[in-house]
């Protein structure tokens, strides 16, 4: 048989072939535990379900060897007006080539799931789903349907592949698959929501439209999506936008979090100075910090404070705890706080191989273990290793200011920034020798009437001058306030100063 021949004999892919072995395995359970009739594949002709295909014909072949050269297994596709004539004909051809029992349904997938289990007792379903889909979060090889869908075992022999694996096999096996791929689709939706992967375009002098190279040259796999549309895009004329006289800016304001992970702080042997410096930072560019927080280096209060930031900030960064000493703690934080385990990432090894070689303990380098089906790496050609995104949770790679510029730079400079750019935050700086007590009524006045503007008012000393900063996007409110605090004033009670 082709495939167990291409696997076994004519790769050299050790990772390959484990995984190849363990899919095959999945699958001969599953067709142990139901009866052949009961179980369906869910064949879509995408390049993940083109995989499982060829696993299915493998597996049954081991099992049959004299049997069938095909697997007859019913075949079940969702077709749909806005599906791509080329993925339609890929399917009908593919299922027709290896004899599948084609089942054509024409309904949404829960709809047609139940009106297929009440014409057709059918207790598991095969599925392409790999770690990175956004459904794939939860699963495992064997996972019940979820709550309010059909009874069915869902199974998913491919969970654990990367976008990099299914290529290799596609390539070794020798496979045809649907064509989109070769035009630079990397994974495929609708017409209305799919088009070829920008980070696959080539752009030719001679020819004036844009060609793109085939799915398999994409390196990063956790990009494989970018060529589809988000469901939620925020549409950009909807933003309200502020004009500071220069051009017109986005307005609204996003907020972040920031968790440094240090012993080291909190034993008072290291000053904590990262967090500050991206404070800064982060109001140039129109974001606000809502919470910075030191926390120890354990994996249960890494986790908490994760858990309970990622919910309230659009992002979350993290500083400290990254690596290999017993303290390095921060991935293993975030993915308790996710609910997800830490599993191998070969693109991250690949980088961290080329960076300090293959010396390390164990088996495999236990940096290169990350939060599974969450994680994004972040990269950047002036980064030697990407930095690691998991949802809204940034951990920084910084352990001192020269690196947080360096990242934080390469962070505005992705293609894809997690960090959209808004009008920046405006601050002026009055000081007045008049006392806290003096200047109490005053200020609390103006901050009822200038709710849109911070006041924060602080002390250098108990009986030094009080600064008080005024903080906001709009200048023109920014002045409107300061007017009102001189005028509310004795003259020569407040001096401005100048601040960055
Ligand atoms: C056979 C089959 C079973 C599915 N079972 C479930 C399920 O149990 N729970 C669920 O939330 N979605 C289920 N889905 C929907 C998938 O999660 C997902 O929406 C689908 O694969 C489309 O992915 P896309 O949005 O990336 O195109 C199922 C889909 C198929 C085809
Ligand atoms: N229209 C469909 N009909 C049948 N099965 C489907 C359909 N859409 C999705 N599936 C199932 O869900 C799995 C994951 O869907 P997904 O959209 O990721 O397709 P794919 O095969 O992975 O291709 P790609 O990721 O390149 O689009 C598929 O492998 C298939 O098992
Ligand atoms: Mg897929």
């Amino acid at each position: 048989m082709e495939i167990e021949r291409a696997m076994t004999a004519e790769s050299s892919d050790r990772r390959l072939q484990t995984k190849y072995r363990r899919a095959v395995y999945v699958i001969q359970r599953a067709l142990a535990l139901y009866p052949f009739h009961q179980v369906a594949f869910s064949f879509n002709g995408g390049k993940d379900s083109t995989v499982l295909l060829h696993l299915l014909r493998a597996a049954y072949y081991l099992l049959h060897p004299d049997g069938n050269p095909n697997c007859p297994i019913r075949t079940i596709y969702f077709e749909s007006p806005s599906a791509f004539p080329e993925i339609n004909s890929f399917t009908f051809q593919t299922a027709s080539s290896y004899g599948l029992l084609l089942e054509t349904i024409h309904s949404d997938f829960k709809s047609g799931l139940e009106q297929l289990l009440a014409q057709k007792p059918t207790q598991a379903i095969f599925l392409g789903t790999r770690i990175g889909d956004p459904n794939a979060l939860g699963q495992d090889q064997f996972s019940p349907s979820s709550p309010g869908w059909p009874p069915f075992m869902r199974v998913n022999p491919i969970l654990d592949w990367s976008y990099r694996d299914v290529w290799s096999f596609l390539l070794t096996c020798k496979l045809d698959y649907c064509t989109l791929y070769d035009q630079g689709y990397t994974s495929i939706g609708s017409i209305y929501d799919t088009v070829p992967n920008a980070l696959l375009a080539v752009s030719h002098a001679s020819a004036p439209n844009l060609t793109f190279k085939p799915a398999y040259m994409l390196l990063d796999g956790r990009l494989e999506r970018a060529g589809r549309a988000k469901k939620s895009a925020p549409k950009p004329h909807a933003l309200p936008t502020i004009d500071n006289g220069a051009n017109n800016v986005d307005a609204t304001t996003s907020t972040a979090s920031i968790i440094v992970i240090g012993d080291q702080i909190l034993f008072g042997a290291v000053e904590e100075n990262l967090g500050s410096a991206l404070c800064k930072k982060l109001r140039g560019i129109g974001w606000q910090v809502s919470h910075i927080s030191v926390v120890p280096n354990e994996i249960d209060a890494v986790a908490e404070e994760v858990e309970l930031r990622k919910s309230t900030a659009d992002m979350v960064f993290i500083f400290g705890a990254l690596g290999p000493l017993h303290s390095d703690v921060s991935l293993a934080g975030v993915a308790k706080a996710f609910g997800v385990r830490l599993a191998p990432d070969e693109e991250f090894e690949e980088y961290l191989r080329q960076l300090i070689g293959s010396d390390y303990t164990g088996d495999r380098n236990e940096m290169a273990l990350l939060p599974e089906g969450i994680t994004e790496l972040l990269h950047h050609r002036t980064l030697p290793v990407p930095l690691i995104k998991c949802k809204n949770v940034i951990v920084m790679a910084a352990t001192n200011g020269d690196e947080l510029e360096t990242q934080w730079s390469c962070l505005l400079e992705l293609p894809e920034t997690p960090l959209s750019v808004k009008a920046p935050f405006l601050s002026l700086l009055v000081s007045t020798m008049l006392s806290d007590v003096e200047i109490a009524k005053v200020v609390s006045e103006l901050s009822i009437e200038f709710p849109d503007i911070h006041i924060v008012c602080h002390r250098t000393s108990r009986n030094g001058p009080v600064m008080i900063s005024f903080i906001a996007k709009d200048k023109r409110r920014l002045d409107a306030a300061i007017e009102r605090l001189f005028s509310s004033l004795p003259e020569g009670a407040v001096c401005k100063v100048d601040s960055d």
